[in-house]
């Protein structure tokens, strides 16, 4: 069956939008596709129905293909826990800890799990689109790869090249990039597509034209800067450079970014409020004090991320916010850290063995090697809502304490603080329910526009898909899918 995999001229040139995009094009069209991508690097994870996690990179492009989401859509996952170690996902489940030397030499004994989830989705479906990793110009990575050519090449899947022109270099970088290459994995490489474009097209022909003599590549097209991907869920925690408007009785609702923050597009749809504003708090920043809500978001090592809100000051601000009556609302990581106490006996997220939380919650946790991965459905604060639980730790709550939400059978999850104001969650995603964001935004005094983030979503994804559709040579990138290399 046929497939393709874009590969870029470095990170963060803009792929896993353009594999999402060409995935809801390809289904505009008619047809059956799947994004696939060989190796990720990323604490973002989302749940499968079968109870395994992938990127969460691939969930939206699996959204974008309308497909339901696998885990031999993303066979490898590492998700960085300390400096030098990630913990590594094998087909969706946790295959143990790796160092980043170990990996390194281990990895090229994953490329059969890799090829076997790859041929599996092929025999699924019409079209795979596969997205490469950082960028195989990297060539002091190349020994061993299983992320971009040694795939393609093993899995014999031909490749398009993508440049970011927004960074500046693009025609070095794509004729520089063929230049480093072995031959054999140059020749893997049928084209290019320069990314991120802004402004009038034509300005940039010559240039085009100079890549596409010294490559020897065909261009597949110059695509546009892509503003509507601000809707999607967010990849990165970008701290926004300027206030939209601080206009009075607005929320301002603040998140401070941990070193291993996980998971942070839970507060994605927030951001659709027009009465709420979002701030990322980077290191080295205050809380702000005009923030409502305090958003402690997951955290992949939740022990070494609650020392680093003691590092940062951080834990006196929230201690502060609380004083004056702000509300605090802590998920899956966050929520561990307003308990009392987090201990990991087994060191499963690394050195530290215990920590004192921010004792907001009479609440404390625990480490296992047992990993909750699973979708949930149920009721809180008298609204309905759907979401996920991806965790290790398992929390104790105390007597006195309501808990948050009643799942559907009739299990329970999370607590609420005698005052109300503090809430603790293993639920990821909640906020994506309308009932739910509209009943959490009330007791804060803010009326919820009650659009549906999903729907919101979907839009974008066409709307990215018709860009594409105008840009690219779609018919052409079929064709070389199907033609194989
Ligand atoms: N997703 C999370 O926030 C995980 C929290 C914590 N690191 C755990 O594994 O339990």
């Amino acid at each position: 069956m046929a497939a393709i995999m874009l590969q870029g001229t470095g990170s963060d040139v803009g792929k896993s939008l353009l594999v999402a995009g060409l995935c809801r094009a390809l289904a505009n069209r008619g047809l059956r596709v799947m994004p696939f991508k060989p190796q990720n690097m990323s604490n973002n994870a989302a749940v499968t129905p079968e109870g395994g996690e992938i990127g969460r990179a691939q969930a939206l492009q699996a959204l974008a293909a309308r497909v339901p989401l696998h885990t031999d859509m993303n066979p490898v996952l590492l998700k960085p826990q300390a400096d030098r170690t990630s913990q590594l996902i094998v087909q969706g489940q946790v295959r143990g800890t790796l160092g980043s030397a170990n990996f390194r030499e281990g990895r090229r004994s994953l490329l059969p799990e890799v090829l076997e989830s790859f041929a599996r989705l092929q025999a699924a479906c019409d079209m795979v689109v596969v997205e490469g990793s950082g960028s195989p110009a990297e060539i002091n990575l190349r020994e061993g790869d299983i992320a971009n050519m040694g795939f393609a090449r093993a899995a014999k899947v031909p490749v398009v090249l993508v440049g970011d022109i927004d960074r500046g270099g693009v025609i070095a970088a794509v004729v520089g990039t063929r230049a480093v290459l072995e031959p054999e994995d140059a020749a893997m490489i049928h084209g290019f597509i320069i990314n991120k474009f802004r402004g009038d097209p034509a300005l940039f022909a010559d240039g085009y034209q100079a890549i596409a003599d010294r490559s020897g590549w065909r261009g597949f097209g110059l695509v546009p800067w892509l503003g509507q991907a601000v809707a999607l869920p967010s990849e990165d925690a970008v701290v926004l450079e300027k206030r939209r408007d601080s206009r009075s009785g607005r929320l301002l609702v603040a998140c401070p970014i941990l070193p291993r923050i996980a998971n942070f597009d839970d507060l994605d749809p927030l951001k659709m409020e027009q009465d709420v504003e979002v701030v990322m708090v980077p290191p080295g920043s205050p809380i702000p004090v005009e923030a409502g809500l305090i958003v402690l978001p997951g955290s992949k090592a939740s022990l070494a991320d609650m020392q680093t809100m003691r590092q940062q000051g951080w834990d006196i601000d929230i201690l502060a916010h609380h004083r004056r009556g702000g509300a605090i609302l802590g998920i899956c990581g966050g929520y561990q850290m307003l308990g009392h106490r987090l201990i990991d006996p087994a060191g499963l997220e690394g050195d530290v063995r215990e920590v004192a939380g921010l004792g907001l919650l009479d609440v404390e946790t625990e480490m296992g090697h047992r990993k909750m991965l699973r979708e949930v459905r149920g009721s809180a604060l008298g609204a309905g809502f759907t979401g996920y639980e991806m965790h290790m730790g398992r929390t104790q709550v105390g007597n006195g304490l309501q808990p948050f939400a009643l799942f559907d059978d009739g299990t329970h999850d999370g607590a609420i603080s005698p005052c109300g104001r503090v809430i603790g969650t293993y639920c990821h995603g909640l906020l994506g329910s309308t009932a739910l964001r509209k009943a959490l935004l009330l007791r804060l005094s803010v009326a919820s526009q009650e659009r549906d983030y999903a729907a919101s979503v979907d839009r974008a994804l066409d709307a990215i898909a018709q860009e594409l559709e105008q840009h690219l040579d779609m018919d052409g990138l079929i064709a070389l899918a199907k033609g194989g290399a």
